[in-house]
C-alpha cells in the first residue's frame, strides 16, 4: 500500500545510576516500525524478532496508542492501521522497548499526516504516554539527554561526551516490567538519600560532559531506586561489583532493570563475561551486548 513510512528508533538506557527519571542515553540497538494508514480496515500487526507472539495487536498496543494520539491531534480519521515491527530491543528488560514503540508510532504517524508536529511536540506526547521522559528523549534526539517535566512540558538538554566509552549491557533471561519495578519504590526517602543523589547526578552529568570518566565510579552510585529494586534481580550487587573488578569505570541498573549496564573505555568483552559469570552463580542465565552511544535518535529510513 502507498502512504507507508519506515522509522528506526534506538533503544535507551535510563537513569544511569542516580539520574532517576531524568538521565538517558540512546544506544546502538534498534527497532524498526513500518506504518501504513488507510481509510478502511482495522489494526493489523506483524512482529519480527523480539516480542513476536507477545505484543498485542489491539488498542492496548503502545505504538497503536501513539499513532491514534497523532491522528486525534492532527484531525485525521484513518481507520486502517497496518504495522510491521522489526524488533531487536528486548521487551521489559530496561532498554526502553516501550519508549521505542511509542516514539516510532508518533513519528511515523506524524510523517504520514503532513509533519505538522515538531520534535518537541512529539517529546511532550511521548512523555505523556510513557509516564517519564528519560527514555523517550534520547530515543527521539539520540546522544545523552537530561529531561524533566515542567508544568506539563518536557524540558531537555542533549549532548555528546567529548571522549567515547562502550556500554556493556547484560541481559538476564527474565522480564521485569517497568510498572512492577516502580511499584517497589517508596513514597518518600530520607533527606540524606536525596542529597546523596543530587550530588551524584551533578557529578554524573559533569563527568559525561567533560570526559572525566574516572569519576563515573562514584557518579553512578544511587540511593533512590536501585536499593529497592535489588530484591527483584538475583545477584544484582555481585554482578555490578564483578563489572567494576573486571575494569569497568562504573556500573548500574539499566532503566528499571533487569538489565545491568557497565561503562568502560578499554575491555568490554572481559567486563561482559565477568558479569554473565556473576549472574550464573545466582542461577540466572544472561547474555551481553556491547553498545555505543547512538547519535542520531529516531530517523526515517
Ligand atoms: N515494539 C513494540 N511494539 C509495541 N509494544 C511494545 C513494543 N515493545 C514493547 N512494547 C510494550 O512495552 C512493554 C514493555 O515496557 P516496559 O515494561 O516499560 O519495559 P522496557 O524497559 O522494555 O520499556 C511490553 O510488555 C509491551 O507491552
Ligand atoms: N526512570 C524509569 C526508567 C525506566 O526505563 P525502562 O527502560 O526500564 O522502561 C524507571 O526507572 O522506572
Amino acid at each position: 500500500m502507498a502512504n507507508a513510512v519506515k522509522i528506526r528508533v534506538p533503544g535507551t538506557t535510563a537513569n544511569c545510576g542516580p539520574g532517576f527519571d531524568a538521565v538517558g542515553i540512546a544506544c546502538t540497538i534498534y527497532n524498526e516500525l513500518e506504518l501504513s494508514l488507510s481509510n478502511e480496515g482495522g489494526i493489523s500487526l506483524e512482529v519480527i524478532g523480539e516480542g513476536a507472539g507477545a505484543i498485542p495487536s489491539d488498542n492496548s498496543n503502545v505504538a497503536v496508542k501513539a499513532i491514534k494520539m497523532v491522528l486525534a491531534k492532527t484531525g485525521h480519521n484513518y481507520q486502517g492501521i497496518q504495522l510491521k515491527l522489526t524488533n531487536n530491543i528486548p521487551l521489559a528488560r530496561g532498554l526502553g522497548s516501550s519508549a521505542a514503540a511509542i516514539v516510532g508510532g508518533l513519528i511515523a504517524a506524524n510523517e504520514l499526516t503532513g509533519n505538522s508536529l515538531t520534535k518537541e511536540n512529539i517529546l511532550d506526547m511521548a512523555t505523556a504516554l510513557e509516564g517519564h521522559p528519560d527514555n523517550v528523549a534520547p530515543a527521539i534526539f539520540g546522544g545523552i539527554t537530561i529531561s524533566i517535566l515542567d508544568s506539563g512540558n518536557t524540558q531537555y538538554l542533549r549532548f555528546l561526551p567529548p571522549s567515547g566509552f562502550s556500554m556493556v549491557v547484560v541481559i538476564p533471561a527474565f522480564n521485569l516490567s517497568t510498572k512492577a519495578a516502580r511499584k517497589v519504590l517508596p513514597d518518600s526517602v530520607p533527606f540524606s538519600d536525596a542529597a546523596f543523589n543530587v550530588g551524584r547526578t551533578a557529578l554524573l552529568v559533569g563527568a559525561l560532559c567533560s570526559g572525566e570518566l574516572k569519576l563515573l565510579s562514584s557518579a553512578l552510585e544511587d540511593k533512590l531506586h536501585q536499593p529497592y529494586r535489588e530484591k527483584l534481580i538475583p545477584g544484582m550487587a555481585q554482578v555490578l561489583s564483578a563489572a567494576r573488578q573486571a575494569g569497568a569505570l562504573g556500573a548500574a541498573l539499566s532503566g528499571a532493570g533487569p538489565c545491568l549496564i557497565a561503562f568502560t573505555s578499554s575491555n568490554p568483552e572481559e567486563v561482559g563475561h565477568a558479569m554473565v559469570k556473576a549472574f550464573r552463580i545466582h542461577n540466572v542465565e544472561a547474555k551481553f551486548h556491547i553498545l555505543n552511544i547512538d547519535t542520531q535518535g529516531a530517523i526515517k529510513l
